[in-house]
C-alpha cells in the first residue's frame, strides 16, 4: 500500500490494452468512418455486397486510427505539456515509441489489405496519402509552423467522403468533393474554438495555433466567418442535385445554430462559451452527415 502511494501516477499503472485504444483517438475515428460511410452511400450503386462495404469502411476506419497512433508519438513531447493531453500514454512513457510504431504499422497495414482486397488501390493509396497529411504534413511540419496549421492539415481530415465514395466507384468524381469542402470548411470553427478555451495550453507549449500568435479576439472572428463560409458551402450539394430539400432544410438549421453559437463566442467580452461551441460542433457535423443520408435514402428522388 505505502508502495502505491509513492508511485508517480504514469508509473503506478503499467501499459494495458486501454491505452492502445486511447491512441487510436476513438470517438474521432467514428466520426471519421461516418463521413465515409455517407460518400459510400451517396455514391452510384455498383451492386458491391454490404460485406464489402463494411470492410471498406473497416479499413478506412484502421487507417485513420494509425495516423492517430502516430500523432500521439510524434506530439509526446508537446502532449506532456499541456493539461488536456498529458496523461496520454505516449506522453507519460507507458507506451513506448517502438511498441506505438509497431502497433500503428499493424492496424495500418491491416487497414491498406482490407482496402486493395475490399475496394480498389486507388481507395487505399487515398487513405494512405491522408494518414501521411495528417500524421507527418500537419503533426510534425504544420503544426509546429504556422497558424494555418489546422486549415491546410484539415484537408487530411475532411478526405473520407471522398475515400467512401471512391471505395465504391473506383473513381473521383467532382460531387464527393464538395463533403470534403464542407469538412474543410467545419474544421477552423471546430479546433478555433477549443484552442480559445485552451489557449494557455498551447501558449505554454509554445505551438503557434491562431489564438497565441493573433489573440483570442481575431480568432472569435475567424470562427464567425468560417461558420459563415460553411453554410455557403453546404448549400453546394442541393444547388448541384446531388441533395434534396430535406437537406436543404436540416442544413439551414444547423448552420444558423452554429452561427448563433459563434456570434455569441464573438459578442462575450470573455470566452466562456467556447466550449459549448465546440461540443456544438461535433452534434453539428453528425447531424449533417445523417441528413445527407436520410435525404438520400428516404426522401430524395434523383
Ligand atoms: C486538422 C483537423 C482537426 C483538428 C486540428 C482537430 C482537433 C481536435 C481536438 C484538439 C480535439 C480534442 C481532443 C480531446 O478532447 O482530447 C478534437 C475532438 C474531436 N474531433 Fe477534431 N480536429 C480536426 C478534425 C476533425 C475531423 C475531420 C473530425 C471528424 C470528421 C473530427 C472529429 C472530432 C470529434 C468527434 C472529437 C471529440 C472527441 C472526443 O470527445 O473524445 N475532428 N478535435
Ligand atoms: C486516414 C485519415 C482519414 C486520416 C485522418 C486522421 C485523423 C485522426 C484526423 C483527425 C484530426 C485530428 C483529431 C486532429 C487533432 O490533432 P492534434 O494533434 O491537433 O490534437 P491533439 O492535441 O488532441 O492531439
Amino acid at each position: 500500500m505505502s508502495k502505491a502511494i509513492t508511485l508517480t501516477p504514469s508509473l503506478a499503472r503499467s501499459t494495458s490494452w486501454r491505452d492502445y485504444l486511447a491512441m487510436c483517438k476513438g470517438k474521432v475515428v467514428l466520426m471519421l468512418v461516418l463521413t465515409a460511410w455517407v460518400g459510400l452511400a451517396l455514391a452510384p450503386d455498383m451492386g458491391r455486397s454490404w460485406v464489402l462495404q463494411l470492410i471498406s469502411l473497416l479499413g478506412i476506419g484502421l487507417l485513420s486510427a494509425a495516423a492517430a497512433v502516430v500523432n500521439h508519438i510524434v506530439d509526446r513531447e508537446i502532449d506532456s505539456k499541456m493539461a488536456r493531453t498529458r496523461h496520454r500514454p505516449v506522453a507519460q512513457g507507458r507506451v513506448s515509441e517502438g511498441r506505438g510504431f509497431a502497433f500503428a504499422a499493424l492496424i495500418g497495414g491491416i487497414g491498406f489489405v482490407a482496402l486493395v482486397g475490399a475496394a480498389n488501390w486507388l481507395t487505399a493509396l487515398l487513405t494512405l496519402l491522408a494518414l501521411v497529411g495528417y500524421a507527418v504534413v500537419y503533426t510534425l511540419f504544420l503544426k509546429r509552423a504556422t497558424p494555418q496549421n489546422i486549415v491546410i492539415g484539415g484537408l487530411a481530415g475532411a478526405m473520407p467522403p471522398l475515400l467512401g465514395w471512391v471505395s465504391e466507384t473506383g473513381q473521383l468524381a467532382a460531387a464527393p468533393w464538395l463533403l470534403v469542402m464542407i469538412i474543410f470548411a467545419w474544421t477552423p470553427p471546430h479546433f478555433w474554438a477549443l484552442a480559445i478555451a485552451r489557449e494557455a495550453d498551447y501558449r505554454r507549449a509554445n505551438i503557434p495555433m491562431l489564438p497565441v500568435t493573433h489573440g483570442i479576439d481575431f480568432c472569435k472572428t475567424c470562427v464567425l466567418g468560417y461558420t459563415v463560409l460553411l453554410a455557403l458551402v453546404c448549400v453546394l450539394p442541393y444547388l448541384i442535385g446531388m441533395s434534396g430539400l430535406f437537406y436543404l432544410l436540416a442544413a439551414s438549421a444547423l448552420n444558423l445554430m452554429f452561427i448563433a453559437y459563434a456570434w455569441r463566442l464573438k459578442r462575450e467580452p470573455q470566452h466562456q462559451s467556447a466550449m459549448r461551441v465546440f461540443k456544438f460542433s461535433i452534434l453539428h457535423l453528425m447531424l449533417l452527415f445523417v441528413a445527407l443520408f436520410i435525404d438520400k435514402w428516404v426522401f430524395y428522388v434523383a
